[in-house]
């Protein structure tokens, strides 16, 4: 049940990813603005924790819910696509395989329906 974590490289490659996805983030002209007021090391621990979870890692992920989160961004379709190509690069640059990325890309993109809001 923990294959995609493993796959993942497990605990640290997990945090890494999640690093690495939030410093592409921060340096991303499309979405950049939209985490002025995010503390990049918060948001860091709350990814690496989600991740770890949807991937059955052992970890639970205690934060907000998707919704409430995200609900007053105003994120588009694009700014959805911008991050999941960071999270693209960011899995590249970790070495992740493609089709590993895409199990993880999977679980990740039904929440569209709770974070794209116009
Ligand atoms: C599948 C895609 C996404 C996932 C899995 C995700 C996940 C998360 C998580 C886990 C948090 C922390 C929630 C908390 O505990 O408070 C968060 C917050 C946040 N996300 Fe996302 N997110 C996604 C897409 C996006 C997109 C597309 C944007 C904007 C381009 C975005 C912008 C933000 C911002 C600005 C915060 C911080 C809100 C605050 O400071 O309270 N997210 N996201």
């Amino acid at each position: 049940q923990d294959d995609l974590y493993r796959a993942l490289g497990g605990e640290d490659g997990v945090r890494r990813i999640s690093a690495e996805l939030v410093q592409r983030v921060y340096a991303d002209d499309r979405i950049k603005h939209l985490f002025q007021e995010t503390n990049p090391k918060f948001l860091t621990e709350q990814l690496r924790k989600q991740f770890c979870e949807l991937s059955g890692g052992p970890c639970q992920y205690d934060g907000e819910s998707m919704k409430n989160s995200h609900a007053k961004l105003g994120i588009t379709k694009a700014h959805f696509n911008a991050l999941v190509e960071d999270l693209q690069s960011a899995m590249d640059a970790q070495g992740v395989p493609f089709t590993t990325q895409n199990r993880l890309l999977a679980l990740l993109a039904p929440m569209h329906r709770d974070i794209v809001t116009r």
